[in-house]
């Protein structure tokens, strides 16, 4: 959720005495400010900072700021949710219309009122507020607040298109509680809800590189995408997991593998398989209806050397 006061914002434009005049009109305020003079330093303040908010000139010195609004919005990895408000001295229709259909939230024009400009701002960080509320909702599981089954396909399909193309491994592990049917029965609903948020911060915990994903993706079924980690890796990381879930010693003694609660995994990796979502995702659960069939409370991976 971004502060209102600690919104970051980046103002584009050629002209010194220009950017003076929007510093001076924004200097009350607590948004921290960027400037670039040309499309070339704005992609890199993007590249570099989560902008909030661009103020953009219609002129610059290396193109115009219709191209670069038109590659701001194309360009994935900026913000998604970046506001452009364009700024120009020059009144046209035409030229307003085509910047607002082509991606900017706003237009304004020069010489710029400090008490538009700031109530125009507002307007679109409030804007920006709520689409990151709502987009936090759609994406994140309620209960547990891991990402949510929405999140996981869409970090899935993100973290094996970066796989091929940088040549790495991915891993997917399927993760279910075991004999959680008897649990929810026995102990009631309202417990059962206590132990997948009990299940979910072990998984939260052992989860510590930045490129472990971590999912609730069904009722009592959990996902994890480990990136640039091949099947023995994820094995290992298995491992730990269940030791970590064991750990926290939540009774289960209607449980037919041990008087706790524990889970079984199934994992594939884009080395033995492919880089095809689906085939990844029916080969982890190929491998958890193994690991359930074996005995639960264990790991298989599509690796077999991996195991070994
Ligand atoms: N408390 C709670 N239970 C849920 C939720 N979603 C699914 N469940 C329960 O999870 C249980 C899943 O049971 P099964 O799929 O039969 O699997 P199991 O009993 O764990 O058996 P194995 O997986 O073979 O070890 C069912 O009882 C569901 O009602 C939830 O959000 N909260």
């Amino acid at each position: 959720m971004i502060n209102k006061n600690s919104a970051k914002i980046l103002i584009v434009d050629d002209d010194p005495n220009q950017i003076q005049v929007v510093i001076s009109h924004l200097q009350h305020f607590d948004y921290e400010l960027f400037i670039a003079k040309n499309s070339a330093d704005t992609c890199k303040v993007l590249a570099n900072q989560h902008i909030d908010l661009v103020l953009l000139d219609i002129n610059l010195p290396d193109g115009n700021g219709i191209d670069l609004c038109r590659e701001i919005r194309s360009n994935h990895e900026f913000n998604d949710n970046l506001s452009i408000v364009f700024m120009t001295s020059h009144h046209s229709n035409e030229q307003e219309a085509k910047g607002l259909s082509i991606g900017a939230n706003d237009y304004i024009y020069k010489p710029v009122n400090a008490d538009v400009l700031a109530a125009r701002i507002n307007v679109q960080l409030q804007q920006l507020r709520k689409t990151k509320l709502l987009s936090h909702y759609a994406n994140v599981d309620a209960l547990t607040e891991l990402g949510n089954r929405r999140a996981f396909d869409n970090q899935l399909q993100l973290e094996l298109k970066r796989g091929e193309r940088e040549g790495v491994p991915v891993s997917l592990l399927t993760l279910d509680i075991d004999f959680f049917k008897a649990y929810n029965d026995n102990y009631g609903h309202p417990q059962g809800d206590t132990c997948l948020r009990d299940v979910a911060a072990a998984i939260k915990s052992e989860c510590r590189r930045p490129s472990d994903f971590a999912f609730r993706v069904g009722g009592e079924e959990f996902s994890i995408i480990l990136y640039n980690t091949p099947a023995s890796g994820a094995l290992l990381f298995a491992d730990k997991l269940r030791v970590a879930l064991i750990d926290k010693a939540i009774p289960h003694e209607y449980s037919e593998v041990s008087n706790l609660v524990t889970m079984s995994v199934g994992i594939s990796d884009t080395l033995s398989g492919s880089y095809n979502i689906v085939e990844l995702i029916a080969s982890a659960d190929d491998m958890l209806y193994k690991a359930k069939q074996s005995g639960r409370n264990n790991a298989m991976s599509n690796d077999w050397f991996a195991a070994i």
